[in-house]
């Protein structure tokens, strides 16, 4: 015969795998406990309005929490308290529900029945004293839970409880000291039930007795709005340290949410994590929470008190669900119509936005094209007319050249600034992009990437007996230079201090990357694939600057070895000036050219070369 037996469960292992496995750290006993109260609290006030709602912690050697909530049954406590995973607050036909409160649930924070465990990472054994208030005339009970699974359940004598409600025991074991000393179950109530709704207040053993809670300062009321602007500004020094640029409230009635999300005083990293408080109808449930804005939303800091959203069940985080999806875009939205808002009503406070959060702005306008029309006129970007927005760089310049590097744009810009050419310094994150979208904004207006030819084509032409004079030197140097991917051509440009630009985009100097890798494989495929690969993309230009009087005189040099290392030192002078890492054969041509000159110039000096030391040395000893 089949016998039908029931799972057995080892409580200690079950409260082992809680305590390292499920919650952070031990200091949740004390939320599940306040929020097992408040749930008993709002039970009871919605099946009678008005009765007491109290919540007494108190603290010492014996540790309790006293609720003025809906109470247990001795039948209540052996389905719900003595039955792990069972939930009054879930479960149909759960105590709660039989009394008529569903309408209540939707108030509850529990949900799990799991709770009441974490009680024993801190102590051995639990005591529960309860008087229903669904049914004032069952008796009082007391229920005694132990680590080990076993419990014992005794009805309690007419008159010994006065009142419905719980009150839960422990006696702290040592190694949980920490855990549970006075002071500290004074700092984790406030810390987790600061926005609770109730009334909760911890005695501590000399008797000193503090309220812990007040409602949140966006429900409470101010005298003015300036009253009501600086309460806020306090809420967030408190909690989160900073003095806010400006506060934003949300408020979203379908998700029974409201709160506050505050503006950072200081730029953030848009990979910073961002740390929101989330209080589950007032209980908070994470200092962290992640996904309850969009991301590009990491300019602020939320405090908000919800009742729709799921915590996992550790309680430490929000579970990913389509609420918490509608609830981060309804947020963002509320921040999105802030920022329009501001641009509107507000420009001072804009400016002072945009200089901090100019970074979190430029990614927002990336994303929606509503902010990027609204936002993209008062964006600051790096141009050759310096800081400006690009709609005054737009009208002072019809074309408008963008780079794609910073190294690029430091490099150009000095001599394109000079022959009116306007260029924006495409290379920090996200400015590229946004320049090439302002012909949607701005009809009319002409956005290119720079190239090399573009410069030089703004560039003046030395004139032809100059550029005759110098041909031999031009003619030496292109073969010198040639064999780095580089042409030379002669222009006259400002400053005169340049002697040499080299203009160098991404394009050269991927076909240059590309000619090492095929000139150095010896796999005949891979150089074979290389080989085709190659395109027609613009080479480096070194331009010589004719104005500049070590150029004109490096035109005169007639001894063909001086020309080969003047070309070369001008080619590295160049190179350095991009500012990119160089490649090997670079740095020996800086080092072959440096020598070079220093030889040329020892020479000069009348240095006669040393006499080569003979293979075997000298014999210097007598
Ligand atoms: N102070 C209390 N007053 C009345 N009933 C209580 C109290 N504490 C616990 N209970 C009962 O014990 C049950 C189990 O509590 P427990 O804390 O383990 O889980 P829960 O609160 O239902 O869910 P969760 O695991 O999400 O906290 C509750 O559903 C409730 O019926």
């Amino acid at each position: 015969m089949t016998e039908t037996r029931a799972f057995q469960v080892d409580l200690r292992g079950l409260v082992d795998l809680l305590s390292h496995h499920l919650y952070s750290s031990p200091r949740v006993y004390l939320r599940e406990l306040l929020q097992n109260a408040v749930d008993a609290v709002t039970a009871r006030a919605a099946a009678t309005p008005g009765a007491p709602a109290r919540i007494t912690v108190r603290t010492g050697e014996v540790l309790s929490v006293t609720d003025t909530g809906i109470g247990l049954t001795e039948a209540d406590v052996h389905t719900f308290l003595a039955t792990i995973g069972r939930s009054s607050k879930r479960a149909e036909g759960g105590g709660l529900d039989a009394a008529g409160l569903a309408a209540a649930r939707e108030d509850l924070i529990g949900q799990f029945g799991i709770g009441l465990l974490a009680c024993f990472v801190v102590a051995d054994e639990i005591t529960v004293v309860s008087r229903s208030a669904a049914e004032p005339g069952a008796p009082a009970v007391e229920w005694r839970g132990r680590g080990d699974g076993s419990y014992t359940l005794r009805a309690l004598p007419p008159g010994a409880v006065p009142e419905p409600g719980t009150t839960v025991r422990l006696t702290p074991r040592a190694d949980a000291a920490e855990w549970t000393g006075a002071d500290r179950v004074l700092a984790l109530a406030r810390h987790y039930g600061s926005l609770l709704r109730h009334d909760v207040t911890v005695v501590e053993p000399d008797g000193t007795t503090t309220r812990i809670n007040q409602p949140p300062p966006w429900e409470r009321a101010h005298p003015t709005p300036t009253a009501r602007r600086e309460a806020l500004a306090g809420y967030c020094r408190t909690v989160f340290g900073f003095a806010p640029l400006d506060t934003i409230d949300l408020d979203l009635p379908a998700a029974g949410l409201r709160g506050v999300a505050y503006v950072l005083p200081t730029p953030v990293s848009p990979a910073q994590r961002a740390e929101h408080r989330v209080h589950l109808k007032g209980m908070l449930l994470s200092e962290r929470a992640d996904g309850l804005l969009p991301e590009w939303a990491f300019f602020v800091r939320c405090v908000v008190d919800t009742t729709t959203l799921r915590p996992t069940a550790s309680r430490e985080s929000l579970y990913e669900d389509a609420t918490l999806a509608a609830v981060r875009d309804a947020l963002g939205d509320r921040i999105r119509d802030w920022l329009a808002g501001l641009a509107a009503a507000d420009p001072d406070l804009l400016h002072r936005f945009l200089a901090v959060h100019q970074l979190a702005a430029k990614a927002l306008a990336r994303f929606d094209d509503a902010l990027l029309r609204l936002l993209l006129p008062w964006l600051p970007f790096e141009t050759t007319d310096g800081q400006v927005t690009l709609e005054e760089f737009a009208r002072a310049h019809p074309v408008i050249a963008v780079t794609r590097t910073v190294e690029e744009f430091r490099q150009v810009a000095p001599v394109a600034g000079a022959v009116g050419l306007g260029i924006v310094n495409g290379g920090y994150t996200y400015d590229h992009e946004l320049v090439h979208r302002l012909p949607e904004i701005r009809p009319g207006s002409q956005v290119t990437d720079l190239d090399p030819t573009t410069v030089t084509a703004h560039l003046d032409f030395a004139d032809p007996a100059a550029e005759l004079a110098a041909s031999a030197f031009l003619s030496l140097a292109r073969d010198t230079v040639g064999a780095h991917g580089c042409d030379v051509v002669l222009r006259s440009f400002q400053p005169v201090t340049a002697p040499a630009l080299l203009l160098d985009d991404r394009d050269a100097r991927h076909e240059r990357t590309r000619a090492d890798l095929a000139a150095r494989a010896t796999d005949g495929l891979w150089g074979d694939i290389l080989g085709s690969l190659r395109a027609d993309t613009p080479r480096a230009q070194l331009v010589l600057n004719h104005l500049n009087p070590l150029v004109r005189r490096a035109a005169t040099i007639t001894d063909p070895g001086l020309a080969r290392t003047t070309a070369e030192a001008l080619y590295g002078q160049a190179l350095l000036a991009t500012r990119r890492p160089l490649r090997a054969q670079e740095s020996a041509l800086l080092n072959r050219a440096f020598l070079g000159l220093l030889d040329h110039a020892m020479h000069h000096e009348g240095n006669p070369p040393p006499r080569p030391a003979s293979a075997g040395g000298e014999n210097t000893g007598e």
